[in-house]
């Protein structure tokens, strides 16, 4: 498949959670693809399915498929292959998914060659807190049981983790330099929370070592989201 992908070095990935087709298109018709990549999550690939992934890379973006894969190894790893078919720029599984589902998702890329898409493990997500690992039974920290999922993600050769920007300096120490950490939870200074928890500003995670920012509703709810993508491509510049 040849779609036409246009190259960013643009570190914001932009979360399309959008219940309606025809308003998440009218945001992406105002912003430019050299400016972000964009996430399609669970949301929208339910509703909308691979032909909205092809929408948007017709418009020249490229994307994030954030559909957290986590199955037993034989069928996460097909998964992962059909979204390399899609021609996808990164694709996601649950790190809890174990070595052995990790290393099959891999393995299941290596016909692509250099067309394979990144393909990252989630570590603890941005909404748990150390309540909810008791309750699943974990007693570990959040940020401890990132790291031991980032590490185990890292030994199985995959290209990164999503994980709290919070936990990006050290895991970057702890993981080495090219090991990619995508982060959510980012907000532009001024900017409201929501149901985030542990945020950081674009350049604080930029001083952090972040290789990818998640950054949602503080551009897709702002009035002029190529502004306010401006504004913090500003920030980043300012600050390196
Ligand atoms: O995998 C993700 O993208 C993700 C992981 C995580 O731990 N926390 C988290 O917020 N996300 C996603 O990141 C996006 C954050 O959106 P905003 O809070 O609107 O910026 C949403 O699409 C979430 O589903």
């Amino acid at each position: 498949m040849s779609l036409p992908q246009t190259v960013t070095d643009s570190p914001i990935l932009v979360a399309l959670d959008y219940a309606e087709r025809d308003l998440a298109l009218a945001f992406v018709d105002r912003i430019d693809p050299r400016s972000c990549r964009l996430k399609v999550g669970k949301e929208m690939f339910t509703r909308f399915g691979p032909q909205w992934v092809h929408e948007l890379q017709q418009r020249g973006f490229e994307v994030f498929l954030d559909l957290k894969f986590h199955d037993i190894p034989n069928t996460a790893a097909h998964a992962v292959a059909a979204a390399a078919d899609l021609g996808v720029w990164m694709v996601n599984v649950h790190a809890s998914g174990g070595a052995r589902m990790m290393n099959a998702a891999r393995e299941a890329l290596l016909p692509f060659g250099k067309d394979a898409p990144l393909l990252i493990a989630v570590t603890v997500l941005t909404s748990m807190d150390a309540d909810d690992l008791r309750g699943i039974g974990i007693d570990a920290t959040p940020a401890e049981h990132a790291e031991r999922l980032a590490r185990l993600t890292r030994d199985c050769g995959l290209d990164g983790v999503v994980c709290s920007a919070q936990e990006a300096a050290r895991f970057k120490q702890a993981l080495g330099q090219d090991f990619a950490l995508v982060t959510p939870g980012i907000r532009p200074p001024g900017a409201d929370a929501g149901d985030q928890r542990r945020i950081m500003t674009p350049a604080e995670a930029q001083q952090a070592g972040v290789d990818y920012m998640v950054i949602g509703r503080p551009i897709t709810r702002s009035d002029d989201p190529a502004a306010t993508l401006q504004a913090i491509h500003a920030s980043l510049r300012e600050d390196k």
